[in-house]
């Protein structure tokens, strides 16, 4: 690599302490002036999509996060007002919460117990990981992220004997998501087991109005915050569902919000060479031939941010993801992310990427300052930290030589700030890169196929169910029992169903194992 490229494409901002080094991609010179035409029209839609505009057709919406850092550019009075008022509600929560002015029926509040999915966790499991102190934070946080009951019990055996100074905070944007209505359901049942009222443990983040909304004001839940329809789930760790458990957990959320603003200054510049997002959107064009050719691997090498990738994986991959571009053309556009932090992932898979299989690039995410306080030294005079650096540039080249491509993002140290900056890079990047190859990158169509799928398993347990209870006492094979219930196209989905019943007794559903499993015999008793 020469010094002379680096200094020609290390874009480096001194007002952000940050700089993105796009000199290990292999564009030829000519690659910006050609792209400028597209990059610019990328920057004109972003700036429409900030003023209001539908940004978002298919669902006729509005996408506004990048109002909730600078509320005074939202299009309406209203929304400003909004979001004004519901920032300055949140940190009054949090400090009632902390002065125990707002507490549980055992006491001060000292856990919150985060409920939800998707865009409604992964911010605020990133930004707990990246910004939290566990041993001296004014709470401990916990995360329901799914319906899996096994994974229920392993929280609340932690909190047992807790309950009653335990927070637990629904976040679900659309107010129907069942793994979140399960977890709550779940959580209810925990508190009323420890003789306690939920409603008094418990706070909404959620839109108005939704099926979440109206339980918790018909409960009696002590706070709501909203979420509003113009901000994506994905996009949300900086509305109500990032800074509510943020400021509970004592993080500094103005800290993370002008983050976020100062960022999506520098990324509006029209100069889009001195535009971080636009330059990154235009190395994974570059990188992935504008078709996804190749997956981006995000490796931080830093403890603190080994969530980023997880959190990236859903921002890239939903809003990228997508089937047809914005003229209906079937296009099957996205970029797959994956990654977790060096140097722990250069003793997993960083083999396979030096020498393997060529069909990703890497970024890496270099962070500056090693740790609060000095370090000693492990070897020599050289600190872990001057290891930590070391495995980064090793790395970097090792992959360079063999002809494997990389960004570097490179920080001082992780803050509030810092975070906040992040985050706004690459929403930004992905809104860019959505206009790139054309498609909308605010909706989700595809969700909604395995949603309605899982929803068709449950109609279909319950037939199943209801057909063994009706021949009670009689037993049948997958094939057997889906004649008698005339669903005969869907044995294979009875038969993993009747497994599943079979395993877990409580309905009284027994199996009697065949010779071959298609002979399994399952009855009801
Ligand atoms: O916040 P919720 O409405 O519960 O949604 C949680 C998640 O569910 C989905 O299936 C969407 O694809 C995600 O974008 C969303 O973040």
């Amino acid at each position: 690599m020469s010094w002379n490229r680096f200094k020609e494409y290390c874009l480096n901002i001194p007002s952000l302490d940050l700089s993105l080094d796009v000199s290990r991609v292999d564009f030829p010179d000519t690659y910006l002036a050609e792209m400028q035409p597209k990059i610019a029209k990328a920057i004109a839609d972003m700036e429409a999509l900030e003023g209001g505009a539908i940004a978002n057709p298919d669902e006729n919406r509005m996408v506004g996060h990048y109002w909730l850092r600078n509320a005074a550019i939202a299009p309406d009075a209203a929304i400003t007002d909004e979001i004004t008022k519901t920032r300055a509600r949140i940190k009054d929560f949090a400090k009632k919460v902390h002065a125990g002015e707002i507490a549980g029926q055992d006491g001060p509040f000292k856990n919150i117990l985060c409920i939800g999915i998707g865009g409604s966790a992964l911010g605020p499991q990133f930004v707990s990981q990246a910004l939290g102190h566990p041993a001296s934070d004014p709470v401990k946080v916990y995360f329901f992220d799914n319906t899996d009951p096994d994974g229920f019990d392993i929280v609340l055996s932690q909190l047992k004997g807790q309950l009653g100074q335990t927070l637990a905070i629904v976040t679900t944007k659309s107010g129907g998501t069942p793994e979140t209505r399960n977890g709550m359901v779940e959580a209810q049942a925990a508190w009323k087991a420890a003789g306690l009222d939920f409603a008094k443990h418990a706070v909404a983040i959620t839109g108005e109005g939704s099926k979440m909304d109206k339980v918790a004001v018909s409960e009696g839940w002590i706070e709501r915050f909203p979420m509003w329809d113009w901000v994506g789930g994905r996009t949300s760790e900086l509305a109500a569902v990032g800074l509510v458990p943020a400021a509970l957990n004592g993080i500094d959320i103005d800290g993370m919000l002008d983050g976020a603003a100062a960022m999506d200054e520098v990324t509006r510049n029209k100069d889009f060479r001195q535009n971080p997002a636009a330059m990154l959107a235009l190395m994974w064009y570059r990188l992935t031939g504008g078709k996804g050719a190749r997956d981006m691997v995000i490796l931080p090498y830093k403890e603190r941010l080994s969530l980023f990738a997880k959190y990236l994986q859903q921002l890239v991959m939903e809003s990228l993801g997508k089937e047809k571009d914005l003229d209906g053309n079937v296009v099957h556009q996205g970029i797959a992310v994956y990654g977790n932090k060096g140097s722990t992932d250069q003793h997993a898979y960083v083999q396979q990427l030096r020498d393997g299989v060529p069909n990703f690039y890497a970024t890496f995410i270099e962070v500056l300052k090693s740790r609060a306080g000095d370090s000693i030294a492990v070897e020599g005079e050289h600190t872990a930290g001057d290891f930590l650096q070391g495995f980064l540039l090793g790395t970097r080249d090792a992959l360079y030589d063999n002809g494997r491509n990389s960004i570097t993002i490179t920080v001082k140290e992780v803050t509030p700030f810092t975070v906040g900056m992040l985050i706004a890079l690459y929403e930004r990047a992905v809104g860019y890169y959505g206009t790139l190859v054309n498609i909308n990158a605010y909706h989700q169509p595809g969700v909604e196929a395995g949603k309605k799928a899982a929803a068709s398993t449950l109609e279909l347990r319950q037939a199943i169910l209801d057909g063994l209870r009706a021949a009670k006492g009689e037993s049948f094979t997958a094939e057997s029992l889906a004649k008698k219930i005339g669903r005969e196209p869907q044995t294979e989905l009875i038969y993993k169903i009747l497994e599943n019943l079979a395993a877990n007794p409580a309905k009284g559903v027994q199996k009697s194992a065949g010779q071959a499993f298609c002979d399994n015999q399952y009855s009801c008793v």
